[in-house]
């Protein structure tokens, strides 16, 4: 099956520093997957090259065949580190927001999450906390019907109880055609949720494993192969 996400040799520079070299991977339908690494070792580029707000130096990447472009972006939910969102917006306008610029936005599907979430629509977005507004960008991003959601550190602002629910939304909502990257620290945290995990080192792909694979071949949590691959 055609993968949904494929990256083909991907190499990027900003100036003369090398964010990526070389990094190829396929990430399949139906799939989970943890996109793991230290601060500055390539995450967020990944998914910006992924998204189509940065273009590779090198290599390629493609979404269901397609190259980075208007098609391939019209089937990627990207939740970026900082909120797309504007100051001035309560939470309806932000909705309305994305009901407006995305053709695949399922209203009754962000009805349901943003009151699983616990927020409220005539809430402003300048009064919420770093956690809620998290939930809210997680919310607007997991509405969508694409086919590749790229979620690049989602519930680092929010509290550890408030982390397993938001995990439990995520596998709820998420669709089994669609293919789902989730970028973070918190391996711990979130490992359960994960079928596979991407290690990224110093702009390289250090490992690419099931995370079945990894506990039964290496008797091993992911946090304890991500200890040992980044020690
Ligand atoms: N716009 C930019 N200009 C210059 N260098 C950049 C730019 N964006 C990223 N970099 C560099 O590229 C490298 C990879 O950055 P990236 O943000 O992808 O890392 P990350 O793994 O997401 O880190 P973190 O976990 O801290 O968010 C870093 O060394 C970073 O300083």
């Amino acid at each position: 099956m055609e993968p949904i996400l494929e990256m083909k040799s991907v190499g990027k520079r900003f100036g003369s520093k090398s964010a990526l070299e070389g990094v190829s991977f396929k990430a399949g339908a139906g799939r989970i997957i943890g996109l793991l690494g230290s601060n500055g070792s390539g995450k967020s580029t990944i998914m910006k090259i992924a998204s189509g707000i940065i273009h590779p130096t090198s290599g390629e990447a493609r979404i269901c065949g397609e190259p980075i472009g208007l098609q391939s972006k019209a089937m990627t939910s990207f939740m970026p580190d900082k909120p797309l969102t504007e100051p001035w917006m309560r939470v309806r306008d932000a909705v309305a927001f994305y009901r407006d610029f995305y053709a695949d936005f399922d209203s009754v599907k962000a009805q349901e999450m943003l009151s699983f979430m616990g927020l409220s629509e005539r809430e402003k977005i300048t009064s919420l906390s770093k956690g809620m507004n998290e939930r809210l960008q997680l919310s607007l991003a997991l509405s969508r019907n694409a086919k590749l959601y790229l979620l690049d550190e989602p519930i680092g602002g929010v509290d550890p109880v408030a982390r397993e629910k938001i995990l439990d939304a995520i596998v709820q909502y998420y669709s089994e055609d669609s293919c789902l990257i989730i970028s973070t620290h918190l391996v711990t945290d979130i490992e359960r949720i994960f079928d596979e995990v991407i290690f990224i080192k110093n702009g390289q792909l250090a490992m690419h494993e099931e995370v079945d694979h990894i506990r039964m071949t290496h008797g091993k949590s992911v946090v304890d192969l991500f200890k040992e691959v980044y020690a």
